[in-house]
């Protein structure tokens, strides 16, 4: 009786350096589905990569940038954003991989979490691709990673064969505070999709229109509706912040968002591999950057804009 169950949720980081196996392991704790997604929503605002459910459990994770030794001043810019994320996770896993051991981006990554993280944030080890090596260097590599930083806990996994990665799940789900979930049950198998869609009607946005004004708008997905015929019908609102803003987007005759709408709607027929029909609305509402239930159709923490 999950109604019964106090319900826990909260933010994983998973952090680690690129090729860590970080997709691999997400797609295994959340589903294929979100997979899919994550490639594509790669360079876009959003910022959460799936949400795991865990008997009464929410785990939303988020992404941090596998960038950790910053050279350009726009690079350190955005890793000191994107740590702002990890700072505000209830957990953070550091993911490594087990056949390469302690390298110079992984001291990296341990350097920026003793410099960044509030000092309370549990951080838990994973020592993944654990399929590649023998027992004893796991060992062996467990002691150093834990001299090196006092891990809350070490896991041993292969992301790819779905060794431990249980375990970890069930860590996670039960170490979350109790806290009513972030986003509706029924909701989480299409949040990514929603978001997907969304980010592309942005982009198709964005390229039509004159560089200020994209950042002052938001797209969010409506509705979502697989239809029997095999189609699929897409009703998104972009919200604007002026009145201004609505002329332009429309254009004359409506020509500007009809661009924008064909643009979008080819793309998401070709993600989805089934026809859609999108339905686009414009409407002005000044207040969006301050309203939270936005930042959470962005995959963003409004906390975070504080
Ligand atoms: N042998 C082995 N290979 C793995 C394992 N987990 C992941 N891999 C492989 O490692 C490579 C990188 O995995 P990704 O999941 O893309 O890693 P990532 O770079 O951290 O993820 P992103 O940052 O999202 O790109 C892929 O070729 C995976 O198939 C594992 O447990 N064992």
């Amino acid at each position: 009786m999950t109604e019964n169950l106090l319900q826990r949720a909260g933010f994983v980081a998973l952090i680690g350096e690129p090729n860590a196996g970080k997709s691999t392991l997400l797609n295994r704790m959340v589903g294929a589905k979100v997979s899919i997604v994550t490639h594509k929503v790669q360079t876009t605002r959003a910022r959460i990569r799936g949400v795991a459910m865990a008997g009464n459990a929410q785990i939303v994770f988020v992404d941090t940038p596998g960038l950790f030794r910053p050279r350009r001043r726009l690079d350190r810019a955005m890793v000191a954003a994107a740590w702002g994320g990890a700072a505000d996770a209830d957990i953070v896993v550091l993911l490594i991989e087990a056949h390469r051991g302690l390298t110079e981006g992984t001291k990296a990554i341990i350097s920026t979490i003793k410099d960044r993280l509030p000092r309370a944030t549990p951080v838990a080890l994973a020592i993944n691709k654990i399929d590649r090596v023998k027992a004893e260097t796991l060992l062996a590599l467990t002691e150093e990673m834990n001299t090196a930083y006092p891990f809350v806990r070490t896991f041993m996994i292969s992301a790819e064969r779905g060794y431990g990665v249980e375990g970890l799940r069930d860590w996670l789900a039960a170490e979350l505070p109790e806290h009513p979930w972030l986003y509706p049950e029924d909701q989480i198998a299409d949040l990514p999709m929603r978001m997907i869609a969304a980010e592309i009607t942005r982009e198709k946005l964005t390229l039509r229109l004159h560089e200020e004004i994209p950042y002052q708008l938001t797209v969010e997905t409506e509705k979502w509706e697989d239809r029997p015929d095999g189609s699929t019908r897409i009703d998104q609102i972009v919200y604007v912040a002026r009145d201004g803003h609505k002329g332009i987007l429309l254009g004359a005759k409506g020509a500007t968002i009809k661009a924008v709408s064909t643009a979008a709607r080819q793309e998401m027929t070709e993600f989805l591999g089934r026809p859609v029909h999108l339905f686009l609305t414009v409407k002005v509402r000044p207040e969006w950057l301050d309203e939270a239930e936005r930042y959470t159709e962005m995959g963003l923490d409004f906390r975070d804009g504080n």
